[in-house]
């Protein structure tokens, strides 16, 4: 798919600005603050309708102002699609599809899709371990939209469920049980525990099919990247383990640890089992990453899986998705810089933000087309300039 133009009206600090891309490669160069990374988070909002740098709308939409606007047009295999979204400071979005304002924001989703690379992504490796669900997550979303659907549902599921445990949990501290009040409990629990166990087993059987095709990609990339003197090992730990992907099954597994952990959830006041304590491990030469990598490995392990996200999307998808790196590829050594050229050639459109040009290698300046970003203002800058 191929990004032709991107339109921002009052968008974060842009009033109006219309870009034309007109390479495989966009290098975005301006110095900090400028608003390089704003016009990527435009793109990456087109794409999952999410900015992983805010949650409200209101910071969104320039200072000052009520609407913001962002458009697009993309050239997909089956046709030109026509973008919009437009933000609100109060109030909801509309998300408009080929000048049509769409009743669900579901059908918005998986037609822009985009991997972005940023250096935040090293906190894959070092972070939490939301960050590795948050980004099973937005992989699946893209390859299958009704995902957000689901993920939402047990999230729902989850908040009411934990509010339960908690309401439980007071009353008994205060001494406001009961024999009767304490079964009516039990009753309204194991209804919850049914639902959370049908909407969490759903998420779980889902990220662990993505791993299993992500896995092996991943650890293709890492061996390339390391000249083959590493290997990486990804591995989905559920919090709820799965034998089998077998719908059935994996409710039961669910409910069977429910079970188990029953004390210690009614202790505690919240949910102790489901996929929002999942883990992903990666160890590289059978050591774990997180604790032990070196910067070097950890970067080469964040380009690896970044690598894998691509083609995986790509196969899924049947289209190449965009590639948004965010100031990432002059921290990547000549090496680096080079297995990823020759990943992306120029089958995918890449968007590139940097402060300086010094630290790229010359065969991705020659084949990019340079704007130069200032005061949310956008330049083409002529070859030799
Ligand atoms: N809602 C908004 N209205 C107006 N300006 C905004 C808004 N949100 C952010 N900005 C401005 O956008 C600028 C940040 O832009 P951006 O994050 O794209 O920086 P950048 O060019 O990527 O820089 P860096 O190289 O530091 O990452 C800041 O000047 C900030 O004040």
């Amino acid at each position: 798919m191929y990004l032709k133009t991107l339109q921002l009206h009052q968008f974060r600090n842009y009033r109006d600005c219309l870009v034309n891309f007109d390479a495989p490669k966009t290098i975005l160069v301006g110095n900090n603050a400028q608003g390089k990374s704003n016009l990527l988070e435009a793109v990456e909002l087109l794409s999952t309708l999410k900015s992983h740098r805010s949650n409200r709308d209101r910071e969104l939409v320039l200072d000052d102002t009520k609407i913001g606007q962002i458009k697009a047009n993309l050239e997909r295999v089956n046709g030109s699609v026509d973008l919009g979204l437009i933000l609100r400071s109060q109030g909801r979005r509309t998300v408009i599809l080929n000048q049509e304002p769409l009743r669900r924001q579901l059908d918005f989703l998986g037609i822009l899709n985009a991997v972005q690379f940023s250096s935040l992504d090293l906190e894959l490796v070092r972070g939490a371990p939301e960050y590795r669900r948050n980004w099973l997550d937005s992989i699946l979303t893209q390859l299958e939209p009704i995902y957000a659907y689901i993920l939402q549902q047990y999230n729902q599921v989850l908040r009411q469920r934990n509010a339960l445990l908690k309401t439980f949990r007071k009353q008994e501290l205060e001494g406001n049980i009961n024999e009767l009040s304490s079964k009516d409990h039990q009753t309204e629990l194991a209804l919850w525990d049914a639902q959370l166990a049908t909407t969490g087993s759903r998420v779980t059987r889902r990220r662990a099919r993505l791993l299993a095709r992500l896995a092996p990609l991943a650890q293709g990339w890492h061996a390339s990247i390391s000249g083959k003197t590493e290997v990486l090992e990804v591995t989905y730990a559920p919090n709820v383990i799965i034998e089998k992907d077998n719908p059935e099954q994996v409710q039961q597994a669910f409910l069977d640890k429910i079970q188990q952990r029953r004390i210690p959830e009614n202790r505690q006041g919240t949910s102790l089992v489901g996929p929002h304590r999942d883990e992903v491990e990666f160890t590289i030469n059978n050591t774990p990453a997180r604790s032990y990598g070196s910067q070097g490995q950890q970067r080469t392990l964040v380009l690896a899986l970044k690598l894998a996200e691509l083609k995986l999307i790509e196969e899924v998808v049947g289209e190449p998705p965009l590639l948004l790196l965010d100031d990432v590829l002059a921290e990547l050594d000549l090496n680096r810089q080079n297995q990823l050229l020759e990943a992306i050639q120029d089958r995918f459109q890449t968007l590139i933000t940097t402060t300086h040009l010094g630290a790229f290698d010359s065969q991705w300046l020659n084949s990019s087309q340079i704007l130069t970003v200032k005061a949310g203002e956008i330049q083409s800058t002529c070859d030799g300039s």
